[in-house]
């Protein structure tokens, strides 16, 4: 078993911010950096889609992102790519059912870093679970321009039918989720919520990034 509190992880979902470099028109230090002064608790670095970076260039932006992170105590996780995550020294990773098994990503990263799998389905937290997930990304909530492979729209209620299912780990939401659609995830039984273009894309990163931190806090009271 692993060693992480599942508090802390609950904890760390609430606004958890999804980002690369295809999905901002600003600098994405800069947009990581208002992102956190905004609210945010978690990041990932999802460097992926046409444009994205690769090499040298997609090692030296995860680096440049890991230390804005590690500076401001917020966690940071890689997308898919476990070997970048050790390489960086990241908190953790985040698979999908296509991705690397997730028993095997638990094996590479050891116990004391955050292992996140994406589940569109009971039996897909489950197995999750059994492979050591330390939290459930799940979605899409609503539809996305994100992520053009994307799953089809689940809805809140595809939180609501995990919990249902007496699923008690971490979950956040994702997918097309904006403040004023964050307290239907939540009261679906979310812990957070995670988002790429509404705080990626916004021209106000922090105001956006507040706006979410004040709805999911405002669900949590
Ligand atoms: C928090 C969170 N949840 C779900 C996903 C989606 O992961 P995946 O299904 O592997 O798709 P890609 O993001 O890799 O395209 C996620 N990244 N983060
Ligand atoms: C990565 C991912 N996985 C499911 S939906 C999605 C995209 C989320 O992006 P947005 O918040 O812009 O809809
Ligand atoms: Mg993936």
């Amino acid at each position: 078993m692993h060693e992480l509190n599942a508090e802390a992880v609950r904890r760390a979902m609430q606004v958890y911010l999804v980002m690369g470099s295809v999905n901002t028109t600003q600098d994405p230090v800069e947009v990581l950096r208002q992102a956190i002064a905004g609210g945010i608790t978690l990041f990932q670095f999802r460097e992926k889609g046409t444009g994205a970076l690769v090499g040298e260039a997609r090692l030296a932006l995860a680096w440049r992102l890991r230390e804005v992170c590690s500076q401001h105590g917020i966690p940071f996780i890689v997308n898919d790519d476990v070997e970048l995550a050790v390489a960086v020294e990241a908190d953790g990773v985040h698979v999908g059912q296509d991705d690397a098994d997730a028993a095997l990503v638990r094996a590479r990263i050891g116990a004391g870093r955050m292992l996140g799998v994406s589940a569109h389905s009971v039996e897909e937290a489950r197995r999750a679970m059994q492979a050591g997930a330390d939290y459930l990304g799940v979605g899409p909530m609503y539809p996305t321009r994100s992520k053009a492979d994307a799953h089809a729209v689940l809805g809140p209620a595809g939180v609501a039918e995990l919990r249902a299912a007496g699923i008690a780990v971490p979950v956040v939401g994702i997918g097309g989720i904006t403040p004023d659609t964050t307290a239907a995830v939540m009261a679906a039984g979310a812990d957070g919520v995670a988002v790429i273009s509404a705080i990626a894309g916004a021209a106000d990163v922090r105001a956006a990034a507040a706006r979410f931190a004040a709805a999911v806090l405002g669900m949590l009271a």
